[in-house]
Formats: structure tokens, sequence, C-alpha cells
């Protein structure tokens, strides 16, 4: 993929989608960027309204556009999607989202589409799953964006504890993108620091480190109690994980990876940090964890296996 024309399509043009085109757009990232949603004024609009930000940013072809154009595109990016109502699960909408996928991976493969898919909408990880399934690509072409968003979190709030900047923290949420998640702390560090050691200097106890899991747990309940939806940290979370795949960049991040053999685990996609280039997911790193967090992944793998053989058994007409 080190073509000099780079194609992005994106397909759910809500309010994920939209943020994550306008964050593309700011970024300089890819020459092309096709929309497609079932709501074919939004994508037109949106196109025209997002080409006025190339004056100020890069030059950059946006357009609407029907599967087809998928293709030729380097990467196809699903935020097609029912979002949570406030007080829903992610997990609540599998069976909903499960048929969009559908109806979004069948045009796309046969459109003759090779290259990468980004899947974000929820619940994110069996959605991915769902993705490599149904449209029989390797497993390291299809990348979730998993616990991106939870991560960004945990590191902004470990920011504010330890009043330093959020991009100096290392620390990881894995497991599902949702309730059964929990944060890596045994392998979290600040400037090379581990942060149980600079916890106990500064007297933060393990308590409060766990309130704060808690509080990154809820903040999506918390954000759509409060204005209807999430939107820019998972839309910047998308275009990081973007670059990561159009510029080659063997970049170590949090996605949604899918598991052969670590952690014990097969057959699924969970948050864990991973190798990400121009070939999608390009290797998982298998982190160290601590009995709690080993039980914690264990089950949190087990309650996404469940969702996931219950869900592709209902959407292919088994139960
Ligand atoms: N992975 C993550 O970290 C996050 C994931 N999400 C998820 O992203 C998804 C989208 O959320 P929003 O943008 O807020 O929802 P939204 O309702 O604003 O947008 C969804 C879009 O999908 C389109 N759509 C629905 N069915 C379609 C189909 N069959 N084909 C093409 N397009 C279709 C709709 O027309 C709409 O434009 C939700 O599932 C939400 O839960 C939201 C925030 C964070
Ligand atoms: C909605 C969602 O998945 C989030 O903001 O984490």
């Amino acid at each position: 993929m080190s073509k000099n024309h780079q194609k992005v399509v994106l397909v759910g043009d809500g309010a994920v989608g939209s943020s994550y085109a306008f964050a593309m757009a700011q970024q300089g990232l890819a020459e092309e960027l096709a929309i497609v949603d079932i709501i074919k004024d939004r994508t037109k609009g949106d196109a025209l309204d997002l080409e006025d930000a190339t004056a100020f940013t890069a030059p950059k072809n946006f357009y609407s556009a029907d599967y087809d154009t998928c293709k030729d595109a380097d990467l196809v990016v699903i935020t097609a999607g029912a979002p949570q109502k406030p007080g829903e699960t992610r997990l609540q909408l599998v069976d909903k989202n499960l048929k969009i996928i559908k109806s979004v991976v069948e045009p796309i493969v046969k459109s003759g589409f090779n290259g990468i898919f980004l899947v974000a909408a929820n619940p994110v990880d069996v959605l991915t799953y769902a993705v490599q399934k149904l449209s029989g690509f390797p497993k390291n072409k299809v990348v979730g964006s998993g616990t991106s968003l939870d991560s960004a979190r945990l590191r902004v709030a470990l920011a504010k504890k330890f009043n330093v900047s959020p991009v100096d923290v290392s620390a990881n949420i894995m497991a599902e993108h949702g309730d059964s998640e929990f944060a890596a702390y045994s392998s979290a560090t600040i400037g090379g620091k581990p942060v149980l050691d600079l916890a106990k200097e500064q007297g933060v106890s393990m308590d409060e480190l766990l309130k704060i899991e808690d509080d990154v747990r809820k903040k999506a309940y918390q954000i759509i109690n409060l204005k209807g939806a999430t939107f820019y940290g998972v839309a910047t979370a998308l275009a990081r994980i973007s670059r990561a795949i159009l510029r080659d960049e063997n970049a170590v991040l949090p996605i949604g990876a899918p598991m052969n053999g670590e952690y014990g685990l097969h057959d699924l996609y969970i948050g864990s940090p991973a190798v990400v280039n121009a070939s999608g997911v390009a290797k998982v790193l298998e982190v160290p964890l601590d009995d709690r967090e080993e039980k914690a992944m264990k089950s949190s793998a087990e309650t996404l296996e469940e969702v996931a053989k219950n869900g592709m058994a209902k959407l292919q007409g088994n139960k």
C-alpha cells in the first residue's frame, strides 16, 4: 500500500462516521474518501460540507457513493449501525446490528474489495468477528476498534490523576469494548515508570485505581446520558488506526484483535495491544497479566464468545 494515492470508504455516515470523515480531513489522511449510507442526502451533503474543509487542510476528494466504489479501496471503515439509547448496553444492540453488518459486508465483498476492514459499530468485538466470518477475509485483514477508545479514556484519567500529559501515559484497557473490560494496570507505565509504583509513591490506593477503571467503563453511559451519543473520541481513535494502516506504521495500538492462542483464546476478537500496519493486524502482542487481569480477560472472553455464538446462529436462521 505504498502507492501515492489512497482511498478510504466510510460505510455509515452518522455521528461517528461523519466525525471520522472530519478527522480524516483534518489529518490529511488518504486522497479519496467515499461515503456510503442508506441516507443518500446525508452522504451527498456531508461530501459537499467536508470538501470545503480541504481549502484549509490538504486536497482530498470527498464524495457520496454506492458499494461498488469499494472495489479499489485500501480501507473500508464500518460505522453503520444503531447506537445505544440511554441505559442500553452495547451487547443489547447485537441482533439489530448483526443484520445491518450482514447487509453491508455482502455488497462490499461482491464489489471485489481486497483491502482492510476497520469495524467500529457496536457491539464492536462481536461485529468485527462477524465481518471476518461473513467476508471470509484473512483474520489479519479485519481490524476492530476494540478498546482503542477505552484505552484513550484510561490514559486521560491517569493523566489527570498524576498530572502529566495523556500522550505520555502508556496504559491499556483490554478485553470487551464494554461492561466486562478491565484496566491492565500491571503493565501500565508513565515515562517508563510502572503506574503501580507511581501510585504507591504518591499515595494513590488500588481502590482509587479501580474507581478510575470503573469510571472509564461507565464513561460512554455518562456521555450518552448527557448528549445522546459519543463520537469525537472514537472518530479520532479510528483516524489513528487508519493512519497506522495507510502509512504502514507498525504502530502498537490497543485494538480489537483476532485471537490465535494468545491469552489461551481462539476464534474471537477482543481488545489487546497489537502491531498495526498495511497488512492490518500484523501481530498480537500478548501482554503479561496479573491474576485479577487474567480472570477478567477469561470472563470477558466467555461473554463475547456466548454473544457471538448466539448472535451468529440467529443471523443464519439456526435459532
Ligand atoms: N467502537 C466504539 O468505540 C464506538 C462505537 N459506536 C457505535 O458506532 C455505531 C454508529 O453510531 P452513531 O454514528 O452514533 O449512530 P448514528 O445513528 O448517528 O449513525 C448510524 C448510521 O448508520 C447508517 N446505517 C444504518 N443502517 C445502515 C445500512 N444498512 N447501510 C448503511 N448505513 C446504514 C444510518 O443511516 C446512520 O447514518 C453504533 O453502533 C455505536 O454504538 C459509537 C461510539 C464508540
Ligand atoms: C458508545 C461507545 O461504545 C463508547 O463511547 O464507548
